[in-house]
């Protein structure tokens, strides 16, 4: 009930979050519950392959709904092939999404299931487009990776980060942020997976993104996902602050669509 009261009080209060609840016609919505007994086991489907460069990672910053790492994505240089996907992508930013506690706070469920984070990396065709700004738009143009957190031991390379967060408390705060290497904060297995064709989970919705959840979380410690907890939806001006929590869509429908495994 208090999840429910969380998202519907970010419903009232985020501009962000009060964005259609489901796009008008939209029939490939995300999130969504994978249903792990109705998911069809694909033999077809590769393993990922990953290829990121650390150096193309630029800056971090609060765009008011969450906290973007943003990378150089003007060449080939951070890339994820393989999985469901025909075409070579290319890294544009990660980020996450979490609760106020720890009962809540992903996007994706399993079998309703709630995580008390996600994270995101977002990808564009390569192959196809020349801008993720055209890419956002094509039913093919993004590859956007989920992973799962749990809270457990401390994520060492998510330290660097979590360090990074108090420069960006407000919105629209950007500082500087380097040679971080997003390989490290996937799970150790990225072959088992589940893949469905969906949406942003933020506006503009668009009905873009090849979706790949891994099925193996990483854990985090319970201090570094408080620090998550620290930022602000709020500029410095504004008099109130908000606190950045809850910043998750509810599931939508999956209107008869097929959630593919890579493993059985
Ligand atoms: C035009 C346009 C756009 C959306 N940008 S994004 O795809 O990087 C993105 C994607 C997602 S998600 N949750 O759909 O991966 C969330 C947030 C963002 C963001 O810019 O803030
Ligand atoms: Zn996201």
């Amino acid at each position: 009930r208090k999840m429910q009261e969380a998202a519907e009080h970010n419903m009232k209060m985020h501009p962000m979050w009060q964005g259609p609840l489901a796009v008008p016609g939209g029939d490939r919505q995300s999130p969504i519950d994978i249903v792990v007994r109705k998911s069809v086991f694909d033999s077809q489907l590769k393993p990922l392959v990953t290829d990121y460069d650390p150096q193309t990672c630029q800056q971090i910053w609060n765009n008011g709904y969450s906290f973007l790492v943003e990378y150089d994505d003007t060449s080939d240089k951070s890339t994820l092939k393989g999985g469901p996907l025909q075409d070579k992508f290319r890294l544009c930013q990660f980020h996450f999404h979490w609760g106020e506690s720890n009962a809540w706070g992903s996007e994706h469920t399993l079998d309703r299931r709630l995580f008390p984070a996600e994270l995101h990396l977002v990808h564009w065709n390569s192959d196809k487009y020349s801008l993720f700004e055209e890419a956002v738009m094509e039913d093919n143009g993004l590859a956007v990776i989920g992973v799962f957190l749990k809270v457990g031991k401390r994520h060492e390379g998510l330290q660097k980060l979590v360090d990074a967060l108090p420069a960006i408390r407000h919105k629209d705060s950007v500082v500087e942020f380097t040679r971080f290497d997003p390989a490290c904060l996937l799970p150790s297995n990225t072959d088992d997976y589940w893949t469905y064709h969906g949406s942003l989970t933020t506006p503009p919705l668009t009905e873009s993104v090849t979706w790949i959840v891994m099925k193996q979380h990483i854990e985090v410690s319970h201090d570094q996902l408080a620090v998550f907890r620290s930022l602000l939806f709020t500029s410095a001006e504004e008099e109130v602050q908000k606190s950045m929590v809850n910043n998750f869509r509810v599931q939508q429908p999956l209107c008869g669509r097929t959630v593919r495994s890579s493993f059985t």
